[in-house]
C-alpha cells in the first residue's frame, strides 16, 4: 500500500503546488501526510482541505535556538516516519523540509523534490543529489546542474490549483458583470502582498478611476490592507481585498495583471496566457522568474523603486488590443501539461 508524505511550508508558492499534487493522489485513494510547521501558512491551509497535517515547532536557520529547534524536530520527525511508514516522500523547498529530507536519508525511503523557482533554493540544493527525481518549472533551471546529475530532472511545469485549468474567459467576465468594452486589471502581490505596488497603486488612485472602462481588482495583502486603503473616500468599481480567493477566476477575466514573480505566479500566467507588469521582489531569486516571461515578451520588468511607471504602463498597454494579444501569444508558447497530472505519473503512482 502506498502512502505519501509531503512537506512544505511558510508561502502560499510553496502550499499550493503541494495540494494540487495531494488532490491528485487522493483521487487514486492513496493515503498522504503533509508535515509542515506550526508557525506559518500551511497551519491553515492544509487542514482545510482536509489533509492530515503535523506542524513542527521549526524556524528559519538564523539562530543557534533554530539550529536546536532543526535538530530536535529531525529526531522526532524520525520517530514519527517510523511510525507512519510512508513509502513515498516529496518536498516542496526551503528550511521547513529539511527534518523530513534528513528522516528520509536516515531511514532510507525514497524522496521527490519539486523547485518552483527558476534558480533552485538552497535546501533543494542540499538535497537533489540524493532524490529519486526533481521535478523543476523552467528548463533553464538545468544551466546550472552538473551533466551526471541532470537525468534525475524532469521540467514539469510548477503544479497549480485545479481551478486554473479549463476557464473561459468570456465566462468569468460574465460572472463578474464586466462589460464587454471595460478592461481589467488584477493586482496582486505574493501570498503575503506587496508594500510598493500597494503605495504605487494608491498614489495613481486618481488616474486609475477615472477611466471609467477600467475595473480594477486589487488584493493588498493580508496586513496591508488597512494603510493601503484608509486614505481612499471612493472605491467606485474597484473591488479591493485584502486577499483574493479566486484569483483563478480573476486571472482568467483580467486584461493585464500587475504582480510580483514569485513562481506560483508566473506559472498561473502562462497557464491563462497573460500580459503581464512584474515588480519582482528583491532576494529570493524572482528576477530570475520574471526574466523568463520578459524573454519571449510576455510581460515588462519594473522595479520597486520605479512601481509608479509600472502602474502607467499597465494602464497604457491595457488600453492596447493589439499588443494585449502580442503579449498573450508569446507567453502561450511556455506553456506546459497539466503538471500535477505529470509529477504523479512520474512518481509511479
Ligand atoms: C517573498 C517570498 O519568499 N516569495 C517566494 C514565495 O512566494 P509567494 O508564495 O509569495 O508567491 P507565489 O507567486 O509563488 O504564490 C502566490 C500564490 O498565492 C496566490 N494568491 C496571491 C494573492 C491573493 O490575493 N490570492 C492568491 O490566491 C497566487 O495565485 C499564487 O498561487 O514562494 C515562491 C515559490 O517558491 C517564490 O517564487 C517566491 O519568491
Amino acid at each position: 500500500m502506498e502512502k505519501v508524505v509531503f512537506t512544505t511550508g511558510g508561502t502560499g508558492g510553496h502550499i499550493y503546488p503541494a495540494l494540487s499534487i495531494a488532490k491528485k493522489i487522493r483521487e487514486k485513494n492513496i493515503d498522504t501526510l503533509f508535515i509542515g510547521t506550526k508557525h506559518r501558512m500551511e497551519k491553515d491551509i492544509v487542514p482545510r482541505e482536509n489533509f492530515r497535517f503535523i506542524g513542527l515547532d521549526i524556524l528559519p536557520l538564523r539562530s543557534l535556538k533554530s539550529i536546536f529547534k532543526m535538530i530536535a524536530a529531525t529526531i522526532s520527525t524520525i520517530k514519527l516516519l517510523k511510525k507512519e511508514k510512508p513509502t513515498k516522500i516529496i518536498a516542496f523547498g526551503n528550511y521547513i523540509t529539511i527534518p523530513v529530507l534528513v528522516a528520509s536519508n536516515v531511514l532510507k525511503i525514497p524522496y521527490y523534490l519539486q523547485e518552483q523557482n527558476h534558480t533552485m533554493g538552497q535546501a533543494n540544493k542540499w538535497f537533489y543529489k540524493g532524490a529519486k527525481k526533481v521535478f523543476i518549472a523552467f528548463g533553464n533551471t538545468l544551466d546550472r546542474i552538473k551533466d551526471k546529475y541532470k537525468n534525475k530532472f524532469v521540467v514539469t511545469g510548477n503544479p497549480l490549483r485545479e481551478e486554473f485549468y479549463g476557464k473561459e474567459r468570456q465566462e468569468e467576465r460574465r460572472k463578474l458583470n464586466i462589460k464587454d468594452d471595460e478592461r481589467v486589471i488584477l493586482v496582486i502581490g505574493g501570498s503575503l502582498g506587496a508594500k510598493n505596488i500597494n503605495e504605487a497603486i494608491l498614489k495613481k488612485w486618481k488616474t486609475i478611476t477615472e477611466d471609467k472602462r477600467i475595473r480594477l481588482f486589487w488584493a493588498t495583502g493580508k496586513d496591508n490592507y488597512e494603510a493601503s486603503t484608509c486614505k481612499i473616500k471612493e472605491f467606485g468599481t474597484a473591488v479591493v481585498e485584502p486577499y483574493f480567493e479566486n484569483v483563478p477566476e480573476l486571472m482568467t477575466a483580467a486584461d493585464i495583471v500587475i504582480c510580483r514573480a514569485g513562481a506560483s505566479t508566473i506559472s498561473e500566467l502562462i497557464q491563462l496566457e497573460k500580459p503581464s507588469i512584474l515588480i519582482p521582489y528583491d532576494f529570493v531569486g524572482q528576477k530570475e522568474n520574471a526574466d523568463v516571461l520578459e524573454y519571449v515578451n510576455g510581460a515588462k520588468i519594473f522595479t520597486n523603486e520605479t512601481a509608479e511607471n509600472a502602474v502607467d504602463e499597465a494602464l497604457s498597454i491595457v488600453r492596447q488590443a493589439s499588443m494585449l494579444e502580442f503579449m498573450s501569444e508569446n507567453v502561450k508558447s511556455l506553456k506546459k501539461g497539466n503538471s500535477a497530472e505529470i509529477i504523479v505519473k512520474e512518481m509511479g503512482l
